[in-house]
């Protein structure tokens, strides 16, 4: 009944050749259920739409149970789809909706006792003599569950079926879904672009970019270890911190990261993941910290492996159970552009070092479009050699002062309260827009809502180093060392 879905290099092409799923692999195995998540526009339904069978697939091959199914009838591949907008027949009522493919299939059989079968697994017995009109948004969306299911499908796809539900609601249908999923065993492609839907539905989530897979794997994992600084950003409550570091490591000192005007002394003896960071000496990188590798607290508590750094409070955000405390420590944040992407861009790729005029236009233009994939200081910055000294050191800190100086009275106005922190970060240098209004404070910490801490206080914080994430300028993951080494050559 359940089945193996696989995609190989699967790309869709609408029109002028735009790419909107690029090149993507996927492997779902019987049963599983894996969510489908990423910024709007990323390609999700596309990618659900070509399984389903509703959508022409341009390159690569979709596999069911192994054997090619690139050219199967949507209703050769028995799946039932549950969409965002429930999608019932308005003049049907419960009981009709959910029969109605039923007797498409077979209109010699009754439907009735799979229909009263369905709705005592739904609870929803109650529904089937009402129209679609008389039910509120979550009988709707039950109902609509109740259709998929109803015909033993050989795997649910879900585009959003909670998107237009409330919060509350949502939840609760969300826990539903996971129980029925699994006493069902159905293998279930689930879309979504909210992380925390993802994180809680998913066996394992892919993370889609422009059309292009970022990293699948399961929640813990993609979380704990996220591939690049764009699935860091993408996952977890709230974003990670990413600040504009710079990775020093003197042969006769201590290795550090400077934060403009701070740093973070690794501890020693280096753990392997951080010896692996000498190789970037004198480079500028991103450093994640989630908020949990960041506590308010006594110098004197420190635990090992956590360092101090101080900051000044800019605001504090009152949670109930916790607060979250912006902090001005003096670092510029890094930005992610395209989070919300509101159309598919391809990601942007290595700068080549040779090439000739046209494909450097085509570079700038797919760079305007999509936006680097983080964006760091001046090219001149980046490629600072080894035996840079202190007042080089104490030079950048004056100019990243300056820049920042700069920052903020830009950033003043940039979309407040949309992405916490992730505004905080000046806009690109080429951009002529000023960005709108934003939270304050370039880390966010938790606390619990009992400190007494007010706008202006000057903080100790520890850092733990061992969840430190650093991404290179590419926004690789490079610390935690991925799992396969970087070519020293590249
Ligand atoms: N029939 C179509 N013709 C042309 N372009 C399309 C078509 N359907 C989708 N697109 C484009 O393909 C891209 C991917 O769309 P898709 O709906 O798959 O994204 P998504 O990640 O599901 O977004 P959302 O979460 O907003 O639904 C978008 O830029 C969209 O405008």
């Amino acid at each position: 009944m359940t089945r193996a879905i696989t995609l190989h290099d699967v790309s869709k092409t609408y029109t002028r050749g735009v790419r909107v799923v690029d090149r993507l692999s996927l492997d779902i195995a019987p049963g599983e259920f894996l969510v489908l998540l990423g910024p709007s526009g990323c390609g999700k339904s596309t990618v659900l739409r070509m399984i389903a069978g509703l959508e022409e697939i341009t390159e690569g091959q979709l596999l069911l149970d192994g054997q090619y199914a690139n050219d199967l009838l949507p209703a050769e591949r028995r799946m039932a789809m549950v969409f965002q907008n429930f999608a019932l027949y308005p003049n049907m009522t419960g009981r009709g909706n959910i029969g109605f493919p039923l007797r498409v299939e077979n209109p010699q059989a009754d439907p009735g006792p799979r229909v009263d079968a369905t709705a005592r697994m739904l609870g929803i017995e109650d529904l089937l003599d009402r129209l679609p009109a008389q039910l509120s948004g979550g009988e709707r969306q039950r109902v609509a569950m109740g259709r998929a299911i109803a015909r033993h499908p050989s795997a649910f796809l879900m585009d959003e079926p909670l998107s237009n539900l409330d919060a509350k609601l949502r939840n609760h249908l969300r826990a539903e879904i996971t129980k029925l999923t699994r006493e069902l065993g159905v293998t279930t492609v689930y879309v979504t672009h909210d992380q925390s839907e993802a994180m809680s539905l998913g066996d394992r989530v892919a993370v889609l970019r422009g059309g292009v897979l970022q990293q699948v794997d399961t929640p813990r994992r993609v979380y704990a270890l996220p591939a690049n600084v764009f699935v860091a950003a993408f996952i977890g409550t709230p974003r990670i911190n990413l600040l504009r570091g710079l990775i020093r490591a003197p042969l006769d000192g201590a290795m550090t990261i400077s934060l403009g005007k701070q740093y973070l002394r690794l501890p020693e003896p280096l753990s392997l993941d951080h010896q692996l960071l000498r190789v970037q000496q004198g480079r500028e990188v991103i450093v994640g910290l989630r908020s949990e590798a960041v506590r308010i607290a006594k110098p004197a508590s420190a635990r090992p492996g956590e360092v101090l750094i101080t900051g000044l409070v800019e605001h504090v955000e009152f949670q109930g159970h916790e607060a979250l405390v912006h902090l001005d420590t003096g670092s510029r944040p890094a930005v992610v552009p395209e989070l919300e992407a509101p159309r598919p861009v391809r990601p942007a790729r290595r700068r080549r070092r040779e090439g000739t005029v046209l494909d450097k236009l085509k570079e700038r233009a797919g760079a305007l479009r999509a936006g680097p994939v983080v964006v760091l200081d001046d090219p001149q910055d980046q490629d600072e050699g080894e035996g840079q000294d202190r007042h080089k050191d104490q030079d950048r800190h004056k100019d990243q002062d300056r820049h920042k100086d700069q920052d903020q009275g830009r950033d003043r106005n940039k979309d407040q309260g949309r992405d916490r922190g992730w505004n905080a970060a000046p806009a690109r240098r080429e951009d002529p827009v000023p960005p709108e209004g934003r939270l304050p404070g370039d880390l966010i910490v938790r606390t619990t809502p009992d400190i007494d801490l007010r706008r202006g206080m000057q903080v100790p914080l520890l850092v733990d180093l061992a969840h430190l994430f650093v991404f290179d300028q590419h926004g690789e993951r490079i610390c935690p060392a991925p799992a396969r080494l970087p070519d020293l050559e590249e």
